[in-house]
C-alpha cells in the first residue's frame, strides 16, 4: 500500500496488430483516481474505452501492443510478472463487463461462478465459507441468496447484471471498472443498477471507473468525468460541471445527443454530433474532431491539441478553449 492515487494511468497507448494494419486504439491517455473516487468515461463506440478499461487489468488479446505506465496500489500492471498479475485481478481490481449473458456460463449455476474467484484467489478457507460468502454477495446487490443455484437462464437480464457485480465483489477489489453495465437493460432496470453501484461504492469504499457512450447517465454517479474521442481524453472536469457546461466541441455535442434522465422536457437531439468517428487507423491531420466541428477554423485541421497534465482539475483538448482568439 502506498501513499497517492489508488490508480495513475500515464501515457496508455494500446495498438491492435489486424490482418489489415495497425489500430491504434488508445493514443496516449493519462489520468488519476484517487482511493474512494469514481470517474465516468464517455464517447462514441470505437473511441478505445474498452481497451483502455482492458489495459489497466491487461485484459487484452496477446500479441497487442501496450505502453506507457498503469500504477494500480502503485505497481506498475504494466510491468507485471503473469503470476503477480494473477494475484492483481478479481483481488485488487475487477471488471463487471456488458452484456451479463455471454460473460457468464451458461451451465454452470450462478453460486459456483461467484465463489470461482474466491476458490481461486484462497480468500475463503473452504467451498462452505465462499457458499456463505456468496449467499450475503448476492443479498448486497439485491437478489435473494437462494438464487444461488440458479442457471444464468432462469434469471432476467438485470438479475444477471446484478450476478456479475456480486462475482466483481467477491474478492473485494478497490477497484471496480464497470463497462457499460446497463447497456442491455430498460431503463427502469438500469436506474436501479446505477443505483446499486453507487450505493456499493460508498458502503464499500470502492474506486470506480464506469464507462459508458452515454453521457448523461454518469452525471449523477460519478465525481469526475472524461471524454474520449478517436483513443484520447478531449475532456475530463467535475461531472455537473462538465456535462452542463462542457468546453469541448465534442462534449457538447455528445451532452446534447442523449436525454437527461429525470428531465422529461429533454429529447434525443439527433443533430447533437453530426458525422461519424473517424478510423483509427486514418485519422483525419490536426484535431481528429475537426471534420465534425462547427466551430473549426483552418489552424484546427494542422494542428492536435493537447490535453494539460493529469491532475488539472479541468482539462480540455481544444485549440479554440487554450486560446479563443
Ligand atoms: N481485439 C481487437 N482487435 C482489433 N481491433 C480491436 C479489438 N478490440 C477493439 N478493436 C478496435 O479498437 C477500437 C476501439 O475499440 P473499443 O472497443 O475499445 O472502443 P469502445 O469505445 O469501448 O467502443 P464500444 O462502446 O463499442 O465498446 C475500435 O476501432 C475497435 O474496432
Amino acid at each position: 500500500m502506498t501513499d497517492g492515487p489508488l490508480l495513475l494511468v500515464d501515457d496508455l497507448r494500446v495498438t491492435y496488430h489486424a490482418r489489415s494494419g495497425d489500430l491504434p486504439a488508445v493514443r496516449g491517455v493519462s489520468f488519476e483516481l484517487e482511493r474512494g473516487a469514481s470517474l465516468g468515461l464517455a464517447g462514441e463506440s470505437g473511441c478505445g474505452k474498452s481497451t483502455m478499461a482492458n489495459a489497466i487489468l491487461r485484459l487484452l488479446p496477446a500479441g497487442t501492443t501496450v505502453d506507457g505506465s498503469v500504477l494500480l496500489h502503485g505497481q506498475d500492471v504494466l510491468a507485471m510478472k503473469p503470476g503477480a498479475l494473477r494475484a492483481v485481478r478479481w483481488t485488487e481490481g475487477a471488471i463487471v463487463f456488458q452484456g451479463a449473458l455471454h460473460a457468464l456460463n451458461p451451465v454452470q449455476r450462478i453460486g459456483a461462478q461467484i465463489s470461482e474467484p474466491m476458490l481461486l484467489h484462497r480468500t475463503q478457507p473452504s467451498k462452505r465459507a465462499a457458499a456463505t460468502r456468496v449467499a450475503e454477495l448476492l443479498e448486497q446487490v439485491g437478489l435473494p441468496g437462494d438464487r444461488a443455484s440458479a442457471y444464468p437462464h432462469q434469471l432476467s437480464g438485470g438479475q444477471r447484471q446484478r450476478v456479475l457485480i456480486a462475482m466483481a465483489l467477491a474478492c473485494d477489489p478497490s477497484l471496480l471498472i464497470a463497462d457499460e453495465p446497463t447497456t442491455a437493460l430498460d431503463v427502469m432496470v438500469q436506474a436501479q443498477v446505477l443505483a446499486l453501484l453507487a450505493r456499493l461504492r460508498v458502503e464499500r469504499g470502492l474506486s470506480m471507473i464506469f464507462i459508458t457512450h452515454d453521457l448523461s447517465v454518469l452525471t449523477d454517479v460519478c465525481d469526475d468525468l472524461a471524454v474520449m474521442y478517436a483513443g484520447r481524453i478531449v475532456e475530463e472536469g467535475r461531472s455537473g460541471e462538465l456535462f452542463h457546461s462542457p468546453r469541448h466541441p465534442y462534449t457538447s455535442g455528445l451532452a446534447a445527443a442523449f436525454p437527461t434522465i429525470g428531465d422529461p422536457a429533454s429529447r434525443m437531439n439527433p443533430s447533437g454530433l453530426g458525422g461519424d468517428p473517424p478510423d483509427p487507423a486514418h485519422l483525419p491531420t490536426g484535431c481528429p474532431f475537426h471534420p465534425r466541428c462547427a466551430l473549426a477554423e483552418d489552424r484546427c485541421r494542422a494542428h492536435a491539441p493537447e490535453l494539460s497534465p493529469a491532475g488539472d482539475a479541468r482539462r480540455a483538448a481544444c485549440l479554440l478553449v487554450e486560446d479563443p482568439t
